[in-house]
């Protein structure tokens, strides 16, 4: 059996036509799965060698069930993300007429991508989510509701056809997605990487945060994502997942991720992994004083310092 990589499904999600934008992909068995639980859970239990799943969109944020499953139960790790620009298709049945739609379905990430055009053109029409945008339109095509949001590319895998095409309520609105497996070292740096990481504060005082945060600050590391997860412990209890600009094998990373390992109650590292898309001019050289020349020049300093050697 070949190695394969769970992704969610069913076919014709945005999902798989990210995945399959990755070399990697092209000699894997991609197998759909119906939740992002369970595609991470094939991965956990040894069933798949990777998932692939959605994490962010640039409309609303993180999708909370991936970052959820990546905070809680045995950890996984993230190796690789994909960027997608998204505009989504509204799909029905052939001979289908905007006037005959009184029910519309989508993944529950769609929603705030489409609320304008859907108040608009659709506004007595009654919404219900689905597990995902493809499963939209296989609930379409079996009659369950008269249109989904999906993207153009699934009408044909389902037998509908696309009333209106290119709707977006956000220009160049964009979807993030992870390759995730079991834990192992990270790919080598390339130059632009970035690392995510869970963390749980210790206590509840004043500044909590601005201390977490300034580990990273303190040593010149950009952050890029931030999101507070309720931990389930009551109201006001949260963690945080944090993505920020840089390698775990470059010092200050390092460095920042040993702070927050002595002041937090507990860290998850979720990886270090390649970044997407980078623009020209985006990968900053290092902070004065951040570099992995000067954090070993300064190791070195205090090593001859406890000798008398300096
Ligand atoms: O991959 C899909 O089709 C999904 O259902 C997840 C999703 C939801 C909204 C935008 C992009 C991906």
């Amino acid at each position: 059996m070949p190695a394969s990589y769970a992704y969610l499904g069913p076919e014709g999600t945005f999902t798989e036509v990210a995945l399959r934008t990755l070399p990697e992909a092209a000699v894997r068995e991609l197998i759909p799965y119906v939740s992002v639980q369970s595609a991470l859970d094939a991965v956990r239990v040894g069933e798949a060698e990777a998932a692939f799943v959605p994490i962010e969109n640039s409309v609303e944020g993180g999708i909370t069930t991936t970052l959820d499953e990546l905070v809680a139960g045995t950890p996984l790790m993230i190796y690789r993300e994909v960027l997608l620009s998204i505009t989504f298709a509204l799909l029905v049945r052939p001979g289908t007429k905007l006037s005959d739609i009184k029910t519309v379905t989508a993944h529950p990430a769609a929603q705030p991508q489409v609320r304008n055009w859907l108040a608009t053109h659709l506004p007595d029409a009654h919404w219900e989510s689905a597990a995902s945008n493809a499963d939209g339109a296989r609930l379409v095509q079996e009659g369950r509701y008269d249109a989904a949001f999906a993207g153009e590319f699934a009408a044909a895998r389902y037998g509908l056809e696309a009333l209106e095409t290119n709707i977006h309520d956000a220009e160049n609105a964009q979807t993030r997605f992870v390759l995730v497996g079991r834990p192992a070292r990270p790919a080598a740096p390339t130059g632009a990487d970035k690392t995510s990481v869970v963390l749980w504060q210790r206590d509840d005082h004043p500044g909590t945060l601005r201390d977490l945060l300034g580990e990273f600050a303190s040593r010149g590391i950009n952050l890029m994502l931030l999101q507070s997860r309720p931990t389930g412990a009551g109201i006001g209890n949260y963690c945080f997942c944090i993505d920020a600009e840089g390698h775990i094998s470059d010092r200050r990373m390092a460095e920042a991720l040993m702070g927050l390992k002595r002041i937090c109650l507990q860290v998850r590292f979720l990886g270090s992994y390649p970044r997407a898309e980078v623009r020209p001019g985006e990968v900053r050289p290092p902070f004065p004083g951040t570099s992995d020349a000067e954090f070993v020049g300064a190791a070195d300093w205090v090593a001859r310092c406890q000798d008398g050697r300096f």
